[in-house]
């Protein structure tokens, strides 16, 4: 278990928690994916907002494009708290297996946005662009948080 330093700032909380998982991918206490230099952790576990984010990977934040870094920082999260740091998306979507756990109505949008074949007008939505290289993606909802996808049946 590797906690984020809170009692620096965010920036600074993101360089070391890179520094530590270029440390240990290096020494192979994590494994290195056979596509690119990122890590390859076994699972992955994200949740989702209502709004499509997941990690701190929020809609429309330039941190999506982030290509290079494995950990990066925001200070203007939409959601508090407004510091937060996050693994991008090459060290999510190298992972061995996704999971994404998702629950409760004020998900369903977002869920079917993710989800479903919507077309190419979809909205960049960070929770579709959860895309595993190699790996497997997993998502779990319940009801309510499925109540909006395709080919869903609401009953009772
Ligand atoms: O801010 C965050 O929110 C999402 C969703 O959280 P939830 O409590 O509504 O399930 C979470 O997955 C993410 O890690 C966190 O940064």
């Amino acid at each position: 278990m590797h906690s984020i330093n809170d009692t620096v700032t965010a920036e600074q909380a993101a360089e070391d928690y890179e520094f530590l998982i270029r440390q240990l991918v290096r020494t192979r206490v994590i494994n290195v994916s056979e596509i690119n230099d990122c890590p390859k952790f076994d699972l992955v576990l994200l949740g989702m907002g209502p709004d499509g984010h997941i990690a701190s990977l929020f809609p429309n934040h330039s941190v999506l494009n982030e290509k290079d870094q494995w950990v990066t920082f925001i200070t203007d999260s939409p959601k508090p708290p407004p510091e937060r740091i996050t693994f991008t998306f090459p060290v999510i979507n190298s992972a061995s297996n996704v999971a994404v756990v998702v629950t409760g109505s004020s998900k369903a949008e977002a869920a079917h946005l993710a989800i479903d074949d919507i077309g190419p007008d979809s909205p960049q939505l960070p929770a579709r662009m959860v895309q595993p290289i190699k790996g497997k993606l997993v998502w779990f909802l319940d009801a309510a948080a499925a109540s909006r996808l395709d080919g869903i049946k609401a009953s009772e």
